[in-house]
């Protein structure tokens, strides 16, 4: 049996807003084995974004374990857990997210931990190369279409090889064509170099692309106890809410 990436359980993440708590995550059990590429789909505000950040470790559950590469995120301090995003996970958001005052190659050669100028730049054209932007690469982002600059993005995530790399609509803001050759190319180098690839998708035929898919209902049973109250009883969705 493969190891495990992502092993949550017990997990709950609620929202205070205006003195009221807003149960927003309940997840009882939930693994992820090392080397998977998952789709995670379901509808607006059910907490995609919200999973990612947990397993990104942006936001710290309120109660429950959390282990992504064998770090226990639930036992970590903020500062702690922005260690282990550098090292353990690629981020990859629906908005690049570029300087626009530095070249592809610069926004990427960010990530990378001090070395040889000559080293650096080799490894950058062979990455830049892969996505297909080798003539692309010192040109600034605003010089480039949004496809060029999700590539870029993609680059600047994984060119440190995390184990997680985590995406949140990453195609979102791309034109049918370019969101799907994209997704596939993520997927690609993804598989390469063996990284574990969770992505957020509202899109079903982009879903298909991956091995596996799974509704976040299928691991959320506040959106499960959420969604039948409004189909049976809208007023019981608020007192839901306020449990
Ligand atoms: N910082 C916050 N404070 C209060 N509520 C929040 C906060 N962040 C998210 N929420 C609420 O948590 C719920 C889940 O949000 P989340 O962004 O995870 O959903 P999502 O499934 O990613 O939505 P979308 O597909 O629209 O991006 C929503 O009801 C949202 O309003």
């Amino acid at each position: 049996m493969k190891k495990a990436m992502i092993e949550l359980h017990g997990v709950r993440k609620d929202f205070v807003v205006s003195d009221r708590r807003l149960p927003i995550l309940h997840i009882p059990q939930w693994n992820v084995e090392a080397g998977g590429r998952l789709a995670l789909l379901g509808p607006s505000g059910s907490g995609k974004s919200t999973v990612l950040h947990l397993l990104s470790g942006i936001l710290r559950a309120d109660r429950g374990e959390l282990r992504v590469a064998d770090t226990p995120l639930h036992e970590l301090n903020e500062a702690e857990r922005d260690r282990f995003r550098l090292r353990h996970v690629g981020y990859i958001m629906q908005d690049f997210h570029l300087i626009g005052s530095l070249t592809a190659a610069e926004n990427v050669e960010l990530m990378l931990p001090p070395g040889k100028r000559g080293e650096r730049r080799k490894l950058l054209r062979d990455w830049f190369g892969r996505v297909g932007l080798a003539d692309r690469m010192d040109h600034l982002p605003g010089q480039l279409s949004r496809g060029q600059q999700q590539r870029t993005a993609i680059v600047r995530a994984l060119i440190g090889e995390p184990p997680l790399v985590l995406a949140d609509e990453p195609t979102g803001s791309l034109d049918f064509e370019s969101a799907e050759l994209v997704m596939r190319l993520l997927l690609e180098l993804c598989a390469d170099q063996g990284s574990t690839l969770v992505a957020v998708t509202h899109d079903l035929h982009l879903a298909q692309l991956f091995p596996e898919r799974i509704g976040i209902g299928a691991i959320n049973t506040v959106l499960a106890a959420h969604s039948s109250a409004r189909q049976e009883d809208p007023p019981l969705r608020k007192e839901a809410l306020e449990a």
